[in-house]
């Protein structure tokens, strides 16, 4: 017995690489609610997946909890491109907002500090610019190189997970006037619930896809006790529908979510793709993935995912 009525596995390029990928691939998952998404990264174990696929099941069960918004301010996304790339990304995406990845390869400070003003060129002095490291710093190049993007950015709205632990923020936070984010320190904490992140970061990065679901994700956001940023996980349109529900459903919004990111895939599964205009994306439910649309065409990846979601469902209740 399986809650599902329907389990499609896609397969989709991305436009450039991401986080080391350059094909993104998931499942849809059809359940009595409407489809819900199911993406874990390929190389997280099962007890991670877990987590996701409960996001999955809260989608195509019971839906989300009501709205206090009805549009969400998202920033450009712009991956660790040639400067003249990642201007033509940040001038075309209507955003007012743009976060950069920087620190993809060791030495390359002077390659971030051309792309940070490069994007800074596109979107003009009012232009917001927060930067993204993924933790690969240590606390004495966290300090050097955040001054330096600050200095080329003229003026830095965050600096997102800049090391890997959360007393090494703490120790950046104090040595740099940039603020400080906080993304993996909560999405990868054995208890996301559990982790003080309020002495080390001034903002949580929440993102529901890897979180949980929606409401788990609200309870994150009110144990972190800080302005949220919710940030997606390279969903298609279906899990990202799951994110707008919580930057719609959160009490309060001070900041551009990271959500702006099916540029990044060269396509998407359904017809009305959750895409922004003028830097907003409308809090809607998209409609149902197109048939055969990315359908995955390499029967050991269909089979692999299939086989995947049949381990982690026995792992969460009421999948
Ligand atoms: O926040 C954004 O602008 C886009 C999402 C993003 O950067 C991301 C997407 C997938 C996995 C990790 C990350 C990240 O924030 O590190
Ligand atoms: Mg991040």
């Amino acid at each position: 017995m399986t809650l599902f009525a329907q389990s499609r596995v896609y397969s989709i390029p991305m436009r450039t690489k991401f986080r080391g990928i350059t094909v993104r691939e998931g499942m849809l998952l059809e359940g009595p609610a409407g489809w819900g998404e199911f993406c874990p990264f390929a190389e997280y174990g099962d007890a991670e997946a877990a987590s996701w696929l409960a996001t999955a099941v809260e989608q195509c069960t019971v839906g989300w909890p009501a709205p206090v918004r009805d549009r969400i301010p998202v920033n450009c996304t712009v991956p660790a491109v040639a400067a003249a790339k990642a201007h033509d990304i940040a001038a075309r995406s209507g955003c007012q907002t743009a976060k950069i990845k920087v620190a993809d390869h060791v030495d390359s400070l002077s390659e971030d500090i051309a792309r940070v003003e490069a994007v800074r060129d596109a979107l003009g002095p009012t232009g917001k610019i927060r930067v993204d490291a993924n933790a690969v710093w240590d606390v004495d190049t966290a300090v050097a190189h955040i001054r330096a993007l600050d200095k080329a950015a003229g003026g830095l709205e965050y600096v997102e997970q800049p090391c890997p632990t959360i007393d090494e923020l703490a120790l950046v936070r104090r040595r740099v006037d940039v603020r400080i984010a906080a993304d993996e320190s909560i999405r990868r904490a054995e208890d996301p619930l559990k982790v003080a992140v309020a002495g080390a970061a001034d903002i949580a990065v929440i993102k529901c896809t890897p979180l949980g679901g929606v409401r788990r994700s609200l309870e994150v956001a009110e144990a972190a006790g800080l302005p949220c940023v919710v940030s997606s996980a390279l969903e298609t349109s279906i899990g990202l529908a799951a994110q707008v529900a919580l930057a719609a459903a959160l009490p309060s919004l001070d900041f551009a979510c990271g959500l702006g990111t099916l540029s990044l895939l060269t396509g998407d599964v359904v017809d009305d793709s959750l895409v922004p205009v003028d830097g907003f994306i409308d809090v809607r439910t998209p409609g149902p993935p197109v048939p055969g649309r990315f359908d995955a065409a390499d029967p050991e990846r269909v089979a692999w995912w299939h086989a995947r979601l049949d381990r982690v469902s026995a792992l969460v209740p009421g999948a």
